[in-house]
């Protein structure tokens, strides 16, 4: 008979980032949140984060941060408040040791923070065996951030109300080429929002992201661009940087300050020149 040490079980997983292909802020909600109309897109820009079970006599779960240094306590990070979330429910959870590598930039609108945070909560739900459903899981992720529950099931999908309910989008950018520009500027997300009067698209995003990518420059808006722009001129001239470059599409992220731009077609996106202090990603979606 197979035995494993319980030991030396662990959880290994790659908490990726998201953009956002549209983003309308409708309306105000009664909660003070707003509710949006977005496409999540997972992109494949990831930390590194390792779950197991402390080790014997280790009563408190302890996180290791390395990579990226991340704003704030340990205590009040993501990662651990997942588990302290399930911990409520399932008080028996044992103690755990958690490695965070950070590697995704903070506060760009990448969702970041919320990717660890679900990462968390399917590597506990493994790691103990909790049987947690996909439900459940989102459930859970909600209630740590808006976009948190995006990434339990982590495809693309129409996000409505606070951005954390879904419907299916038959979307399919797997093999697009892809560069994600962040140029350092830390963009407070309530800060964002207090910019913005809310109201519906022209053109139901459902609807414009139903027709060719060549489309979506005149069609597909993020509201945020228009509030920061007075602010923040270079988010414009990134964006004009990448449809200079060739992209078929260019658009800030969320609340920013990530921009990204689309090249459809080709086998990789082209090599610019940016200011070393930026950070880029440059891959395939
Ligand atoms: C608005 C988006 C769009 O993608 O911005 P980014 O984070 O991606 O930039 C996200 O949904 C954000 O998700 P997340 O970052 O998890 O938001 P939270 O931590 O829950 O909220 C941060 C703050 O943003 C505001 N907020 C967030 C989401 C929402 N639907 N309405 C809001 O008004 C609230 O002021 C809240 O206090
Ligand atoms: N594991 C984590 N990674 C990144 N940010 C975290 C994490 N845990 C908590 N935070 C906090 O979340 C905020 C940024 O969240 P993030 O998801 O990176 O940005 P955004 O919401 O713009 O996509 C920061 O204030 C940071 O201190």
């Amino acid at each position: 008979m197979l035995t494993v040490h319980y030991s030396l079980l662990t959880v290994l997983s790659f908490p990726n980032a998201k953009l956002n292909l549209g983003l309308y802020v409708t309306a105000k909600r009664p909660d003070g949140y707003h509710a949006l109309e977005t496409v999540f897109v997972p992109l494949p820009w990831a930390d590194v984060l390792e779950v197991l079970p402390a080790p014997k006599g280790q009563l408190a779960s302890d996180l290791l941060l390395t990579g990226r240094p991340i704003p704030g306590e340990v205590a009040t990070n993501l990662c651990l408040k997942s588990y302290q979330l399930l911990k409520t429910d399932f008080p028996a959870l044992p103690a755990v040791q958690m490695q965070l590598h950070k590697i995704v930039p903070i506060g760009a609108g990448l969702g970041g923070g919320s990717a660890d945070a679900a990462f968390a909560l399917r590597s506990l739900n493994d790691l103990f065996g909790l049987n947690l459903t996909t439900e459940q899981l989102e459930s859970y992720a909600r209630q740590l951030g808006a976009d948190c529950a995006f990434f339990i099931q982590n495809t693309p999908r129409l996000a409505l109300e606070k951005g954390d309910i879904f419907e299916p989008i038959n979307l399919n950018l797997t093999g697009t080429a892809c560069i994600v520009v962040y140029p350092g500027l830390h963009i407070s997300t309530a800060q964002a929002f207090a910019g913005i009067v809310p109201q519906a698209p022209a053109q139901p995003l459902r609807a414009a992201l139903a027709e060719p990518m060549a489309s979506w420059r005149t069609t597909v808006f993020n509201d945020f661009e228009k509030s920061l722009a007075p602010t923040y001129p270079v988010l414009a001239e990134l964006k004009q940087q990448l449809y200079a470059a060739g992209a078929a599409y260019a658009s800030l992220s969320g609340s920013g300050s990530a921009v990204y731009g689309l090249f459809p077609g080709l086998a990789e996106a082209p090599a610019l020149a940016w200011p070393s202090e930026y950070l880029v990603w440059r891959g395939m979606l």
